[in-house]
């Protein structure tokens, strides 16, 4: 790549941005170089945007911030590498000389963190100096920015111009302002040894080029022929004929989502993670030299669950992400090539502290990406279908009047947020799809002003009938733009009654409202044929039909923009209390955000103490959300998992937006957190209503199978193969292992009345479950059973201290030897789950090596059949699980008889450890099978 396209951007394309404080005269000087006049201005809400031209393929795109504290943060969306700052000093606005410094301080702050590379600073007004006291004023500010400047000096070329007499109101001098800037870009152009060098210090300061990694990614996809169920066997068993950064991903990929079927967190992930490339380690250290590094793990997993969400944004919503989908998601997010990724989050001095590889810790340089970003339309231009410029503004139009409604702020107090929400949005998107025409002030307040009438009719006019027409809760709120369309009528042509198409084009009119100047705007409309009453009310059905089957995209950015501002206000209104209560509803959603926020900041007054106490707090947040053993005290969300994901969000855009320093920057800057359906974007409907979602709380991020059939799957597959099914013939003895569980008692007292055996032995003393519940041990609860049942006391053998399997066998031997007892065949009677654990160790244990077993249980219908109020379902699965791993580990001990497990089962009982039924797992478990 050429160097000046490097620097610059793709092509010719020179994009700069007008920085200042408000009514410094940015859009005066914007609309000066546009247009050669004088407009008059409004503070500009959001932004303005306009191409000029300068001479033989130079076209400069300039973007005009709105200089108002609420705006000014938002210049991290619009300052790229290959973007320059051009500062506006305002000379007469000497009160907020300070100000306007520190102004220059956060937008070279701002380039440094992008790695922008030019900045011109200005001073604008100079007509309105007295003319003596011109050069002097002029020269005193020039030197203090150019010392402000010097300490930006290493990396961005700040350019203090010198030109007396610069005024934006009257034109002068501002032509050279662009002169300078297209002759400065052209001269960085030509490539000098200093560039060169310069060019390859910042290359190498981070990030191999793009389209190497590109490159790499498909070469690798291609390269790999393995299926999915080939790669991990050769992962699991350590004989991947190559162990690099592709193959690390892979495998990182895979765990990932496995933990994400069962609704583990992330750092759920990273322990199964470590425990592999710690077992791979074991077996080969020189070809699996990766040592426990639990940040990098965490690092590379966040990563991947990034990719994979972005992936899924893609194209194939609603779908449930698994092991194949491995290769589209890298070569949709090729950076994942690069090992040095995490350069761009963490600095050596944080990640290589035993810290961070004990534990984890949060990136120091960057905070990670939030994954809703990825889905809002502005990263993801393509995700929604173009829309006519008339649909779009009659959809945003809708909401606004909507909002209006619903809201207590005044009218004309949304219709001012909205359209400002609705210009800045207009203005982003343009960035990335040209194709949209520019934000204009007057056909936008006209399709409002329109709709609103429209509605008006409705809400007012005719009650009864708008109940019928509009369907549920007989509310215009429940209208769908295009059900609105149909019943109306409208066309998009309507403004063409009102305006001429000279003015509803002109420039003017995009600044300002523009009075119609053919027919005034209508106040109220009626709605026409009956016949549009029909469509509409299919239509509307249509769109409730989406509703309820609760996936929901994101709304457009211009909507979502609203809502934060709506959100931004009704939050200050929060503490107030009107005649009737609160005038801020109690559930509202401005209500719920606010107090997360200020309950994850701690603090009442909802301002961060300092950056490093924001980090610290939104990184607990994140751990928090994962662990979930976080309580907000009062916070009425229904349910945990909504709680959670609230929780996960705001810590993540606090997180991200460490130049948040209050509630209505965070909003602003995170507009879609104030989207109240915003879990659904995330969660099935089914699932967010869930009784588990509500009561257990930890699920995905993305919802990808209920967990509750997942967990139901598995816990059958481990129950199946605890389970013998062994059939029964006549025995010497009937050897009965006690536990809680009263109903294996009553099945080997049947097993004697059936005449099986002419022996009964109850083995236990008291277990784990059984003490502190049973007064006595538990042979003897048990052998009261068998007794109850009617088998006589002499035949029933009573072993009342074994505490665990072995100790069953080696007590109860004992005692049989005794009493000269020696059974050449038992039948062993024990828990559906325990059979198989049960026969493996009498088989290794019983000291007559003659002695023949069968092994049976209590009999139910499938594993859903067997809990009780005695044994509940979740303590059965844990021991099931715990005895599925004694099953693998204790044969080495020399405890049981080896036993086969089939990949599957272990694959169940890894997830279902991984969904939290870890509670018996034996000690210092390793789960790696
Ligand atoms: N005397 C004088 N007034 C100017 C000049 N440039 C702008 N103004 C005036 O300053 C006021 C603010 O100008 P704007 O261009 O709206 O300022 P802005 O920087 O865009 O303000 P925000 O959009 O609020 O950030 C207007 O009244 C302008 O007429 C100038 O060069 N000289
Ligand atoms: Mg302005």
């Amino acid at each position: 790549m050429k160097l000046g396209q490097w620097l610059l951007g793709r092509g010719e394309e020179h994009s700069g941005i007008i920085c200042g404080l408000d009514a410094c005269g940015k859009t005066t000087l914007l609309y000066r170089w546009k247009l050669g006049e004088t407009v008059t201005t409004i503070p500009t809400a959001g932004f303005n945007i306009e191409t000029i031209p300068r001479g033989k393929g130079w076209n400069f795109t300039l973007w005009d911030l709105g200089g108002s504290d609420r705006t000014r943060p938002f210049i991290r969306h619009y300052l790229a590498q290959d973007r320059f700052i051009i500062f506006v000093h305002d000379c007469v606005d000497q009160l907020r000389l300070d100000e306007q410094l520190g102004a220059f301080h956060s937008c070279a702050k701002k380039m440094l963190e992008v790695g922008a590379r030019y900045m011109w600073v200005i001073f604008n007004k100079q007509d309105d100096l007295p003319p003596n006291e011109r050069d002097s004023t002029v020269r005193g500010l020039m030197s203090r920015y150019e010392k402000a400047a010097a300490r930006y000096s290493d990396s961005v070329v700040v350019r203090v111009l010198h030109l007396p007499g610069l005024s934006a109101k009257e034109g002068t001098q501002i032509h050279v302002v662009l002169d300078d800037i297209k002759q400065t870009l052209q001269d960085s152009q030509k490539p000098t040894a200093k560039s060169q060098v310069e060019l390859k210090g910042l290359q190498s300061a981070h990030a191999p080029s793009r389209w190497k990694l590109v490159e790499q990614a498909e070469e690798m996809v291609n390269a790999d022929g393995t299926t999915v169920e080939e790669f991990w066997r050769l992962f699991e068993s350590g004989q991947l004929p190559a162990w690099d950064l592709y193959n690390l991903l892979k495998a990182g990929y895979f765990i990932m989502i496995d933990g994400f079927r069962v609704g583990s967190s992330i750092f759920n992930s990273a322990e199964v993670f470590i425990a592999h490339l710690e077992r791979l380690r074991g077996i080969d250290p020189d070809r699996f030299p990766i040592a426990t590094h639990r940040t990098m793990a965490v690092f590379w997993l966040v990563q991947l669950q990034i990719a994979a969400l972005n992936c899924r944004g893609g194209g194939s919503e609603g779908k449930l992400l698994s092991r194949d989908d491995f290769k589209d998601v890298l070569v949709h997010s090729p950076e994942l090539m690069d090992a040095g990724l995490w350069k761009d989050y963490y600095s050596k001095d944080r990640l290589f502290t035993p810290e961070a590889r004990e534990g984890w810790c949060a990136p120091d340089l960057r905070p990670f990406p939030s994954v809703i970003r990825s889905h809002t339309p502005y990263t993801r231009p393509h995700a929604r279908p173009v829309q006519s410029e008339s649909d779009r503004l009659v959809g945003f139009a809708l909401v606004v009047v909507q909002k209006s409604i619903r809201s207590k702020l005044t009218r004309g107090a949304v219709v001012r947020q909205a359209l400002g929400a609705l210009q800045s949005s207009t203005i982003r998107q343009r960035a990335s799809q040209t194709s949209l025409p520019p934000y204009s002030e007057t056909k936008a307040y006209f399709w409002i002003q329109l709709t609103h009438a429209a509605l008006e009719f409705l809400e007012a006019k005719r009650p009864r009938e708008q109940k019928s027409m509009t369907g549920r809760n007989g509310s215009v709120q429940a209208l769908t733009p295009s059900a609105f369309k149909a019943l109306f009528g409208i066309t998009g042509e309507e403004w063409r009654k009102h305006y001429s198409q000279s003015l509803w084009d002109s420039v003017g009119a995009r600044m300002v409202f523009a009075d119609p100047d053919l027919k005034p705007l209508p106040a109220t409309i009626a709605v026409p044929a009956f016949a549009n009453v029909q469509i509409a009310r299919s239509k509307l059905a249509d769109g409730l039909g989406l509703l309820d089957s609760g996936h929901k995209e994101l709304p457009l950015t211009e909507d979502l923009a609203l809502m934060a501002e709506v959100v931004i206000d009704e939050a200050e209104l929060v503490d107030l209390e009107g005649p009737d209560g609160p005038i801020i509803r109690r559930d509202s959603h401005a209500r719920r955000l606010l107090r997360l926020y200020r309950e994850l900041f701690r603090d009442a007054t909802g301002r961060i103490a300092n950056e490093d106490d924001a980090l610290e707090q939104s990184a607990q947040a994140l751990g928090m959300s994962a662990a979930l053993d976080c309580e907000l005290p009062g916070f009425c969300i229904s349910g945990l998992a909504q709680r959670a994901f609230w929780i996960q969000q705001v810590g993540v855009a606090m997180n991200e937006s460490s130049s948040a320093s209050t509630f209505e920057e965070l909003i602003s800057l995170n507009p879609h957190l104030a989207y109240e359906q915003l879990p659904l974007v995330y969660f099935s409907s089914t699932l967010g209503a869930s009784s588990e979602a509500r009561d257990d709380g930890v699920r995905p991020l993305i919802a990808m199978t209920s967990t509750r059939e997942q967990i139901q799957r598995d816990a059958q597959l481990i129950y199946s193969y605890h389970h013998m099914g062994m059939s029964l013939g006549p025995a010497d003895a009937i050897f009965c292992l006690c536990s809680l569980d009263t109903r294996v008692a009553e099945r080997a007292a049947q097993l004697w009345l059936d005449s099986h055996a002419p022996h009964l032995i109850y083995s236990g003393g008291s277990g784990k479950l059984t003490a502190g519940r049973f007064t006595k041990p538990e042979a003897e609860v048990f052998a009261d059973v068998a007794r109850r049942m009617g088998v006589p006391a002499e035949r029933i053998v009573i072993e009342p201290a074994a505490t665990n399997t072995g100790e069953n066998v080696r007590f109860t031997h004992a005692l049989l030897e005794a009493r000269g007892m020696r059974p050449a065949s038992l039948i062993l009677v024990q828990k559906p789950y325990m059979e198989r654990r049960t026969y493996a160790t009498f088989k290794k244990q019983w000291p007559d090596p003659h002695t023949a077993f069968t092994v049976t249980s209590p009999r139910f219908d499938g594993f859903e059949a067997y809990p009780d109020a005695e044994n509940p379902r979740d303590l059965v699965i844990s021991i099931m699980v715990g005895d599925l791993v004694r099953i693998r580990d204790y044969p080495a001990k020399g405890f049981q008889v080896e036993q086969p497990i089939p990949r599957e089962v272990w694959a169940a009982m890894e997830r279902l450890v991984a969904a939290g039924f870890d509670k018996h797992l034996p000690e210092g478990v390793l789960l790696q099978n």
